[in-house]
């Protein structure tokens, strides 16, 4: 099971809290103060805050990160939030209490996430078994992340470099072959290409044809990530808010089914054709479901990350130059490719694809000096706390250096955690690390960036953070500077 320490052993806290909680008091002899009592925004009866949503329009679930910034200017490091009255978040934003999460988060890490997903995979128990990794909670969870887990190991994953570069130099070719002179509309688009082919090759072991000029609206490829993307920007809309979508074939739960269904579809196809070897390791509806979640988590994350990435690059020249400097020519050079891996860490703690990580407290807790029980829905504002000049020196600025080892001590190491962490941890974080930073290396080995887009930019929350706009740069080609 994978597990990556955030830099720092971390000891078990928990028989201690359940103490402090008996005796209603803290490390520092205050009193342990009500649930009731930590502050948020009003709830009203049956609605909740929902009214902040969609009539004050104080706050906005797209523009999510400004509306938790928001919340912490009003109420402070953590904040209870009503949605509805079976539906209670408390906000984190201090790391201590995002470790405390993460220490107590129990032996099956539970999450409330990918409710209407659940719902139509459970509705169609000829093809899935489960909800699926992402909305599955419990022992089931614990059995199918056991079985997948050994698929996406790092020894695994390094025996795809040289497949992975391949597919590199393919998108250089096609990204040679545009008329760059006058820059390229959305790189956005051209990035799904690859990781949507990254991800094809890596677990169907089968080329999709997606990295090509002009990619046919009907084709395989395109569907699929249109499918992915619609399944993706509608799943915060059906997890918040009313769950109408439970009763009522609502706008966001179709869009939802036609997506898995077309995702479904490429899966069974290539499981019947005998792409993905699943042989010992789960029967044929735990694979179908398994290659339905890659297809869905791979292409998005990956790209809007790669996104960012770039971005940042465009307003910092000099970044580009030191990637140039240290660039490598064989695929196993990754391994030492420490400079692009500052890059992709501070490009994440500025912009991760989610503004934090959520989990279902599995036992009473005490978070900055307030009772929290059992069954609370507890969201971490990495993102936010990232960009908090009282936990990294100016947090706006875009500094590799700051990962070098001597450096990075000074930060509190919860505080930007892309993957999540501990057992429920991303899954595909080696397959996304290798594939953008070898992607990196190919497109600094040959290009210089430049930002031709309107103002800066920013993102919307779809579930995931995405470019708020276009993603427009020059290209232009290192042999022509
Ligand atoms: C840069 C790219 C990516 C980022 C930043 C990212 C981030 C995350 C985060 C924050 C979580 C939640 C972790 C937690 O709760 O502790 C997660 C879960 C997950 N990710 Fe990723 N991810 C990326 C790419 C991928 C890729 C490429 C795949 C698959 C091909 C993938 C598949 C999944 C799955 C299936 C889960 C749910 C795991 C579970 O609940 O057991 N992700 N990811």
């Amino acid at each position: 099971m994978a597990s990556t320490k955030p830099g720092r052993q971390i000891g078990s806290v928990s028989s201690l809290s359940a103490t402090l909680i008996t005796t209603r008091s803290t490390t520092n002899g205050l009193l342990i103060k009500p649930f009731k009592d930590i502050p948020g925004p009003k709830a009203l009866p049956v609605i909740g805050t929902l009214h902040h949503y969609f009539i004050t329009k104080k706050y906005s679930f797209e523009d999510l990160h400004n509306s938790c910034l928001s919340k912490y200017n009003e109420f402070g490091p953590i904040v209870r939030e009503e949605f509805a009255p079976d539906n209670v978040a408390v906000w984190l934003f201090n790391p201590e209490d995002i470790q405390k999460m993460y220490e107590t988060e129990g032996k099956c890490p539970s999450r409330r996430s990918h409710l209407a997903l659940e719902k139509y995979r459970l509705d169609h128990p000829e093809s899935y078994n489960n909800g699926g990794l992402l909305p599955t909670n419990g022992p089931e969870w614990m059995r199918i992340r056991q079985a997948f887990q050994p698929l996406l190991k790092p020894q695994k994953v390094e025996l795809f470099l040289d497949h992975n570069q391949r597919l590199c130099n393919d998108f250089i070719a096609m990204i040679q072959d545009k008329d760059n002179s006058v820059g390229i509309p959305d790189f956005l688009e051209e990035l799904k290409k690859y990781f949507l082919e990254l991800t094809g090759l890596f677990f169907l072991n089968e080329r999709l044809e997606a990295i090509v000029r002009d990619l046919d609206p009907d084709s395989t490829a395109h569907r699929l990530m249109e499918a992915a993307m619609n399944t993706n920007e509608n799943v915060l809309k059906t997890d918040n808010g009313l769950p109408l979508w439970r009763w009522f074939d609502t706008k966001a739960y179709r869009s939802i089914c036609e997506g898995q269904a077309m995702i479904e579809s490429v899966a069974t196809e290539a499981i019947r054709r005998g792409s993905f070897q699943y042989e010992n390791h789960f029967d044929k509806k735990d694979a179908i479901s398994f290659v339905a979640d890659m297809l869905l988590a791979g292409i998005d994350t990956t790209s809007y990350t790669m996104s960012f990435l770039l971005y940042h690059l465009s307003q910092n020249p000099s970044v580009q130059d030191q990637l140039v400097q240290n660039k490598f020519d064989d695929p196993s050079g990754l391994k030492k490719y420490t400079y692009g891996k500052w890059v992709l860490q501070e490009s994440l703690r500025l912009n991760p694809i989610s503004i934090g990580n959520a989990r279902i407290l599995p036992t009473d807790q005490e978070f900055s000096g307030y009772h929290v029980p059992a069954g609370t829905c507890l969201i971490s504002q990495n993102l936010i706390a990232s960009r908090l000049e009282q936990n990294f020196d100016s947090p706006y600025e875009f500094r590799p250096e700051r990962w070098e080892r001597s450096n990075r001590k000074r930060y509190h190491p919860y505080l930007s955690l892309p993957f999540g962490f501990g057992k429920r941890m991303c899954i595909g974080r080696r397959l996304a690390e290798q594939g953008t930073l070898l992607l990196l290396n190919s497109l600094m080995t040959n290009f210089r960036f430049e930002w031709i887009g309107e103002g800066e930019l920013g993102f919307r929350t779809k579930l995931i953070n995405k470019p708020d706009r276009p993603l427009s740069f020059k290209l232009t080609h290192l042999k022509a500077l």
